[in-house]
């Protein structure tokens, strides 16, 4: 059985001046020790649906479809259970890390809290914890200690590795892990996340806008456009050889080392994403799309197998596929 099964996934705001339907129908799912890496560009519904998986969403988000976590479905689970699944069955990192710790708490005590209002550990084993964890992250014993404006925004994100590692989780929410750092930061703070989880045995589904960040990290790529799944697919295939226009111009919008020099001028996407309370008929991408036939202005086409184990909502891929 997959970790993590979201079935027709929606999530839509209520706002003053009506609706704003920010994850449209997606459905996915995490085996046991997976990475799965979620793109697009802002305002795709990506943090929205990072939130959904733990009932973080404010009071206004109406959600529908099903999120089954071990075949237990989140959405309809009591707040006692959700509760306990925080931290102690899954975790999330939020980008921004100076903004999820406590300013006048000492950094030893933030992460031990899961641990003790869990009742996963007395005093003195949570210390020992405290100390286990930082290592594992990187950090000195003594930076327990430590107020937070006493850390770097480096080390600051590294205590929120940390705590979400610390209950022992089987799935860790990184929501733009290293978005708030600098390049040389960002990838030390990478590489501390690949490894932790490949040792650990954790599933991961991590957030960025920087395909070639997430190629590196996960196994899997799922690409969102104006809260649809448009690309689903193995990393290497949706980075380098993607089915998707739209998957084709993220992934040329972030040029790795070792590309040929044709790859690194820059193909900016054209236009805006579009406005998710005036979506465009048909596909929602067709405005922008560099290959768009007449029909793609009427036609939504659902994601179309496109491979093994890949699959990619475009006319063209269903054309090509479905004529096989
Ligand atoms: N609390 C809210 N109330 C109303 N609309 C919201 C709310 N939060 C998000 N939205 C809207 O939902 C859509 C999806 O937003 P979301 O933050 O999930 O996208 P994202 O892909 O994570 O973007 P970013 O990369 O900028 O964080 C956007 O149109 C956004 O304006």
């Amino acid at each position: 059985m997959s970790l993590l099964e979201l079935d027709d996934l929606s999530v839509t705001y209520r706002i003053a001046s009506g609706e704003v339907p920010a994850v449209r129908g997606v459905s996915l799912t995490l085996d046991s020790g997976a990475a799965l890496g979620v793109a697009g560009e802002s305002g795709s519904g990506k943090s929205t649906l990072a939130m959904a998986l733990l009932r973080l969403l404010p009071r206004d988000a109406r959600v529908g479809g099903r999120i089954l976590l071990d075949g237990e479905d989140v959405i309809t689970m009591k707040w006692g259970r959700m509760r306990a699944v925080r931290w102690a069955e899954a975790s999330i990192v939020f980008q921004g890390a100076q903004h999820g710790l406590n300013p006048v708490r000492r950094i030893g005590d933030q992460i031990a809290e899961p641990l003790l209002v869990h009742g996963l550990a007395k005093p003195d084993a949570a210390r020992r914890r405290v100390a286990e964890l930082l290592d594992q992250v990187g950090l000195p014993a003594w930076r327990a200690r430590s107020y937070p404006h006493e850390l770097s925004g480096g080390q600051r994100q590294r205590v929120m590795i940390a705590m979400a590692l610390g209950c022992k989780p089987r799935l860790i929410i990184a929501d733009e892990p290293t978005t708030a750092l600098d390049v040389m930061v960002q990838a030390q703070v990478l590489t501390l996340i690949k490894e932790l989880v490949a040792e650990q045995g954790i599933s991961l589904i991590m957030i960025s806008h920087d395909l070639s960040v997430l190629s590196d990290v996960c196994d899997r790529l799922a690409v969102m456009y104006a809260g649809r799944l448009v690309e689903h697919g193995p990393s290497a295939e949706v980075f380098h050889d993607a089915r998707h226009p739209y998957s084709r111009a993220l992934a040329a919008a972030f040029p790795t080392v070792g590309d040929p020099v044709s790859r690194l001028a820059p193909k900016g996407l054209g236009g805006d994403p579009p406005d998710p309370m005036r979506l465009p008929g048909g596909c929602s991408f067709h405005p922008r799309c560099p290959v768009a036939l007449d029909e793609c202005a009427t036609l939504d086409v659902e994601l179309w197998p496109a491979g093994e184990h890949h699959s990619a909502a475009c006319v063209h891929v269903k054309e090509r596929e479905g004529a096989q």
